[in-house]
């Protein structure tokens, strides 16, 4: 790709911003001329201060995009900070996204031979992605880009992980992350782990969602699509519409959205699947979707005006009591938050919101493990022992420190102005690229430079982001308003994501909110940056996931993630433990008791007594498991030296800064 050979520069004055086209839960993307190289990219800007809690992301997002290497999947010219911006720059791919096609053209959805071509193209990026370890993670129409000349790429790799990242292969993932109506069942779960088959799902929910204008459940809120994609059968091409739909392609679908990971096909062997014989060139999805298209900054403008307008008409018909409900709804869903009272509440709601909204979705005909899989069995499913189940269903992990975002990227340039920890005025942005240079700079001067790591992070208001456009004929469940001002103006800024999109980000400084962000101690904590999204710490009883070792100039707060990974870990371990010699002293044989003694007193010579099989299994186990406790314990000790090492150096740093300053 010629975009590696390049040298793109690292500096936002090299750089003339244009119109603003596209946004997603945690960035907005711009039109750019790179002015030395004459050429138009995307720039996608990350506000890291508003990313609470979500280095990791960002890292990977960057570390990823800046490493693939594949005709199908977007890579970053390269990436670099501007006072609290992080700049990923990216070729501009004139399309937009599929989603946004379909919204503007397309919105029952595109023909059969269309979806083939796309699918395949983006079947491509997969098996390069899982053949190099990466699991995507957000497979979906909207990371779908189209170029001019109908060449697809997949993009966004804000929650990708490296199944290499532990240096095991095979390791299945213990994180929930992804948008919840492309979430597979597993990874919801959160009982086994997961693996890249979840891209296999997500890959055949982005199938329906192309054939439809709309994923499957996208008009529920997203605790119903959880509920829905636990319980249901998975859904398919069943629709009377989709007759006009071919029997391989229906195969095709099925054959991804089976419950069970084991039985989905490698993206390998997907990509042999008789549907992709339909598939057909470039051109022609240049001739088919691209032609009449307005260029990509007029849509995406349209595009939220019309969001804008639903938001209004959803005021008036719903009023501000209904729409605090929808709020208070969101963000006890976009927290994941587990007290108990308020899922009931949001329960509630969700019986509130479908009495309202306009089902028309699937009977499916297939039943899988004797569950109805049709809405209206769901709905009236909607009760508290669900909700409960749910609860114990998934995991909750701890969350890093919001601190941690910071000294994330040593590629920084252009760190220069300085501004008070309030002072977070957006980047504006001129029409006229004549004006652009020196908007730009002024922006600059007034985003400053980030004084000190330890500052506390004030976040100035939310700019809620509109990523996946809602379906014309939906009322939003997931569009709100903030308590604030409700002027059209600050609508623009507060319109929430689709259900159908990740979920958004919410700011927690509502008393009602009960989640606390940063207990980790308590191990109740989620973090959440826009998707369902817990991270860190898993319960797999393999080692954590460590930052790479850190370098000279990587502040000590970006340990902290690891420090509090390996803390959790450990605590999970020790629990683990004492349950394996619990359940060996209940084990009923006589001789369990003494085992069990052996266990305690920290000896392991059976040789007395012969042992069960059950004592052996056991046995290693708690071996194993204190192995690597003593492991992980050396670890955390070496990190936390680090960290002493690193806070010494960055208090110097600041005092020397402090000095030149
Ligand atoms: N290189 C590009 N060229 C053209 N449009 C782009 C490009 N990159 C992103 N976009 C547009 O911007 C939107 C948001 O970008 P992106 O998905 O990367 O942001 P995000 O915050 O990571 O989103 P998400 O909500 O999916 O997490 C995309 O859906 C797409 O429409």
């Amino acid at each position: 790709m010629g975009t590696t050979k390049k040298k793109y520069p690292v500096n936002a004055k090299d750089y003339k911003l244009y119109e603003e086209i596209g946004e997603g839960v945690s960035a907005s993307v711009y039109r750019a001329l790179c002015v030395p190289l004459n050429e138009i990219v995307a720039i996608k800007m990350l506000d890291l201060e508003k990313c609470n809690n979500d280095l990791d992301g960002i890292r990977r997002e960057v570390q990823t995009m800046s490493l693939i290497n594949h005709p199908n999947l977007l890579q970053s010219c390269c990436s670099f900070t501007t006072g609290h911006k992080l700049w990923v720059v990216m070729p501009y791919m004139s399309g937009g996204s599929c989603l946004h096609i379909m919204k503007s053209s397309f919105p029952d959805g595109f023909e059969e031979p269309v979806i083939a071509t796309l699918l395949r193209e983006v079947l491509k990026a997969l098996v390069y992605l899982h053949a190099h370890g990466h699991i995507h993670r957000d497979v979906k129409a909207g990371n779908i880009l189209v170029d001019f000349n109908g060449s697809i790429k997949l993009a966004d790799f804000g929650v990708s992980a490296c199944m290499f990242d532990a240096g095991d292969r095979q390791r299945s993932r213990n994180t929930f992350v992804g948008t919840p109506c492309w979430m597979a069942p597993e990874v919801m779960q959160q009982l086994h782990g997961y693996d890249f088959k979840a891209d296999i799902w997500s890959f055949g929910i982005t199938a329906l969602e192309l054939a439809h204008g709309h994923a499957p459940f996208s008009k529920y809120p997203p605790m119903k699509v959880l509920l829905m994609t636990l319980q249901n059968a998975p859904p398919g091409l069943d629709y009377e519409r989709d007759k006009k739909f071919s029997k391989s392609f229906k195969d095709m679908v099925a054959a991804c959205l089976v419950k069970d990971p084991k039985k989905r096909p490698s993206s390998e062997k997907l990509l042999k699947h008789p549907f992709f014989k339909h598939a057909k060139t470039a051109d022609y999805l240049e001739r088919s979707i691209l032609d009449g298209l307005s260029p990509l900054g007029d849509r995406f403008r349209m595009l939220k005006a019309k969001e804008a307008d639903l938001l209004v008409q959803n005021k008036e018909l719903y009023g501000d009591k209904d729409q605090l409900s929808q709020q208070e709804y969101i963000k006890g869903i976009s927290a994941w938050n587990f007290n108990l009272e308020d899922i009931k509440n949001q329960a509630a709601l969700i019986n509130e919101y479908d009495e309202i909204s306009n089902l028309e979705e699937p009977k499916t005909s297939n039943q899988q493990n004797g569950i109805s899989d049709n809405y209206s069995d769901a709905k009236s499913q909607d009760t508290d022992d669900e909700i409960i189940n749910l609860e114990s269903s998934f995991a909750s992990f701890p969350t890093p420190s919001l601190q941690a975002l910071k000294g994330c990227f040593d590629i920084c340039e252009d760190d220069v102005a300085t501004v008070s920890p309030t002072e977070q005025p957006p980047v504006q942005l001129s029409m006229k690229a004549s004006d652009q240079e020196t908007d730009k700079d002024d922006d600059i001067k007034q985003l400053g430079r980030i004084k000190s790591l330890q500052k506390t992070s004030i976040p100035g208001p939310r700019k809620y982001m509109s990523g996946s456009l809602l379906p014309d004929n939906v009322r939003s469940p997931k569009k709100l308003m903030s308590n604030g001002e409700r002027d059209l103006h600050q609508l623009k800024f507060q319109v929430e994501r689709s259900s159908s999109g990740p979920i958004q980000h919410i700011q927690r400084n509502s008393l009602t909110h009960s989640l606390s962000v940063e207990n980790v101690s308590e191990g109740a904590v989620v973090q959440q940056k826009g998707r369902f999204r817990v991270t860190e710490a898993d319960l797999s009883p393999k080692a954590p996931v460590l930052n790479p070792t850190p370098t000279i100039g990587v502040p000590a707060a970006s340990l902290l993630p690891s420090l509090q990974s390996i803390l959790q870990h450990n605590t999970v371990q020790r629990e683990e433990i004492l349950r394996l010699i619990k359940s060996v002293e209940q084990t009923p044989s006589s001789s369990s008791g003494n085992a069990a003694e052996h266990v305690e007193t920290g000896n392991s010579d059976f040789s007395q007594i012969p042992p069960t099989p059950r004592e052996r299994e056991l046995h290693s186990q708690v071996i194993q498991l204190q192995q690597s406790l003593g492991s992980l314990a050396e670890q955390l000790q070496k990190q936390k030296m680090k960290n002493v090492q690193l806070e010494k150096k960055l208090s110097d740093l600041m005092k020397q800064n402090s000095i030149e300053e």
